[in-house]
């Protein structure tokens, strides 16, 4: 069975994510092909250095991520540039890793997906949507406590993705972690593994 699996930015997507890939799930992370994609020598890279310039890029030819987190989340049309580029490839990479993981037998499929309630692309590819909630406080506390982030950068990831209500109403599943200890959460995630695709 495949499963989108979303939530906003801090809400604890990777940490819900682990739990179900130590579970035995296949977990395809659309953060992280983005990265490679615009890493050294990334397929989005000449496409990128078009768009953007230098201004955009490390000596090492990346795409220089705080710089542009800066420009997209203050610039709406700038993000849709960088989108136009990305989500493409992105999607490509994702329907790839997909195919080979149910070549490997894969029966429970992740696919990790910060954007699936914004993107229309994604809904009809999963069987479920899982949904990973906290309040609005609590994704800003944990996002400005990561290095090289602020408050006011993590507000305005958040002011540019879809309201708590609009990812609630995709919802087939929802986990709402918010004051829950790790152990919790993960008891949570199990149950659900299990739901979906039972140990016997
Ligand atoms: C703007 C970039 C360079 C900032 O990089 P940075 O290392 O600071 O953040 P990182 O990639 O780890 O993303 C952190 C979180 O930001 C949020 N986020 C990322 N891209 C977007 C976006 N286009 N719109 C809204 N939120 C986003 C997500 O919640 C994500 O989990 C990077 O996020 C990026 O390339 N985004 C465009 C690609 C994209 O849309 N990725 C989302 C996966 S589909
Ligand atoms: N229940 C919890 N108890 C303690 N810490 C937690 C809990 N859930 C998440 N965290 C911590 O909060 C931070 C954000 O979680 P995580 O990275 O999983 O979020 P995310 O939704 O994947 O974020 P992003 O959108 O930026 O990719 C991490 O440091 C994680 O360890």
């Amino acid at each position: 069975m495949k499963i989108g699996l979303t939530g906003g930015i801090g809400s604890g997507k990777s940490t819900v994510a682990n739990f179900l890939r130590e579970a035995g799930a296949a977990v395809i992370d659309t953060d992280a092909i983005a990265r490679q994609l615009s890493g050294p020598g990334g397929a989005a890279m000449p496409a990128i250095a078009t768009e953007f310039g230098p201004a955009m890029l490390t000596t090492e030819g990346a795409l220089n991520r705080v710089a542009m987190r800066d420009l997209a989340f203050s610039d709406p049309s700038a993000k849709q540039r960088l989108e136009a580029v990305l989500h493409p490839l992105i999607g490509a990479q994702t329907l790839a890793e997909s195919a080979a993981a149910e070549q490997t037998g894969a029966r429970l499929i992740i696919f990790d997906v910060p954007l699936l309630v914004e993107s229309g692309r994604w809904r009809h590819r999963v069987a479920r949507v899982l949904v990973v909630d906290c309040t609005e406080q609590t994704q800003l506390d944990r996002v400005a406590a990561r290095p090289g982030w602020t408050l006011a950068a993590a507000a305005a990831v958040l002011a540019a993705q879809a309201s708590r209500a609009q990812r609630r109403a995709s919802a087939d599943a929802l986990i709402y972690n918010e004051g829950l200890s790790l152990g919790a959460l993960k008891a949570q995630v199990l149950h659900l593994a299990d739901r979906w695709h039972p140990a016997k």
